[in-house]
């Protein structure tokens, strides 16, 4: 469908405007003198705007970790009727019980496309994940295949932020905030409870979403890398400021505790005309990721690769990392250059933006993803070690894909509709058959 709903959404992304840097006090107005100065909560606001707070943390909390945006609004989010329940759809929540943990090594093909009108919030579909969305503990994988846009509703995560991976087709998505474009090979990071509309760009879109239940993402410390590298704080773009002043009804769904719930307002609920905080969207551009790697021998563990942490209670431990394998020179002198054979404790759940992914031949593609739950043996293909360990070490530029991996302290438990799903591969172990034996005492 290339409908003139999806020109239209390719026009309006055109030169957003955004303001940078993650984790930032960022502040914006749509209309001048639309943010208070001075103080957050006038006895009237400017404009005769509503203030409001939307709260990331507990008021509390330390002030590293304090997340909260003031938004000045034409009509206050409490203006609503009740919340009624509506379908999950394909969408689940933690905790996973719907089969047991599963110690295989697991691969999918991509999503297939829909075949009716499907939007991005209809089109999410739930892989598995961990922990408890009620105890703040945990993520949830899910995949979305779309081929229409959002209409008159927005949907929120009550549970989570959303940490959102386009792999084809482009999203423009309107934010209480205002509106951020993400293509693939960008990822979109929406916060706890912010409300987004998501219009697609071209006429499917399809990608992954990492939902996290736990301590909001952050960037990874860079220790003796130094004050600067991998993913930099001023790559990160949050939108500035932009509302719609609709009338009529707009359907507001929200996830709660796993489940979705309705409630039709009578007005678009992205009427925020200005707002200042640090609880704020972000997108950022892949392809801006420092890559940071051995310049003399032996293949670095994949944190170096890290774009985005969500530490857990435990230091070093996270509850989920993001990381990205972008292009990169590869050196390593005496060198098996490609990802080793391993055993993990943390469990690992990759997928594919675009190309290849030099562990592997072939069998994971773009939109596919595989799964190598806590401590399941992988690595590379019999095709990729025979090639690797025979390959002359000159320097070697990889930038034929883009890969990532969404890795959790926590195993992965898969839902129902990804255990007997009929894109999930079969004979995946096959890859490591004819491993040859080498061992001459
Ligand atoms: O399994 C994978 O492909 C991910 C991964 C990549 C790497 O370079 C080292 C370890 C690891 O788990
Ligand atoms: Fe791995």
């Amino acid at each position: 469908m290339t409908g003139t709903g999806n020109e239209r959404a390719r026009k309006t992304a055109e030169g957003l405007a955004y303001s940078s840097g993650f984790g930032n006090e960022h502040s914006s107005e749509a209309v001048t003198g639309a943010l208070p100065v001075g103080r957050n909560s006038p006895q009237r606001a400017p404009l005769g705007l509503y203030a409001e707070q939307l709260s990331g943390s507990a008021f509390t909390e330390p002030r590293a970790h304090n997340r909260r945006t003031w938004l000045y609004r034409v009509r206050p989010s409490a203006a609503h009727p009740a919340f009624t329940r509506v379908d999950n759809g394909a969408l689940r929540g933690a905790p996973f019980t719907e089969t047991e943990p599963d110690p295989n090594r697991l691969r999918w093909n991509p999503l297939p496309v829909p075949e009716a009108p499907t939007d991005f919030l209809a089109g999410l579909w739930t892989l598995g994940g961990n922990g408890d969305a009620t105890q703040r503990t945990g993520m949830a994988i899910h995949l979305y295949h779309a081929n229409t846009s959002m209409d008159r509703r927005v949907f929120s995560d009550a549970d989570g932020e959303l940490l959102i991976v386009p792999e084809h087709g482009g999203l423009l998505i309107r934010t209480e905030l205002g509106l951020l474009r993400a293509e693939p090979g960008h990822v979109a990071l929406i916060p706890r409870g912010v409300r987004f509309r998501v219009e697609l760009l071209d006429a499917t879109a399809r990608g992954y979403v990492c939902e996290n239940y736990g301590q909001p993402f952050q960037l990874p410390d860079l220790g003796p890398i130094g004050a600067n590298g991998l993913a930099n704080a001023r790559d990160f773009l949050a939108p500035t400021a932009a509302y719609e002043d609709e009338e009529g009804s707009y359907e507001v769904v929200n996830k709660f505790c796993g489940n979705l719930w309705k409630a039709t307002y009578d007005h678009s609920p992205l009427d925020v005309v200005a707002w200042h905080g640090n609880h704020v969207p972000y997108v950022y551009d892949l392809r801006r990721f420092n890559v940071i790697g051995s310049i003399s021998y032996d293949h670095p563990d994949p944190s170096i690769f890290t774009v985005l942490t969500s530490p857990s209670d435990t230091p070093g431990l996270a509850g989920v990392d993001f990381v990205v394998f972008a292009p990169r020179w590869l050196v390593g002198e005496d060198t098996f250059r490609p990802p080793y054979f391993h055993r993990n404790v943390m469990s690992e759940y990759m997928g594919l933006v675009e190309g290849a992914y030099d562990a592997k031949a072939e069998g994971f593609v773009p939109g596919g993803g595989s799964l190598h739950n806590m401590m399941s043996a992988h690595g590379p293909d019999r095709e990729t070690f025979d090639r690797a360990s025979a390959a002359e070490l000159k320097p070697q530029k990889i930038d034929d894909g883009l890969a990532f991996m969404f890795e959790t302290r926590w195993p992965v438990t898969l839902t129902g509709q990804a255990a007997g799903a009929d894109h999930l591969q079969s004979g995946y172990d096959g890859v490591w058959q004819g491993l040859e034996r080498h061992f001459r005492p």
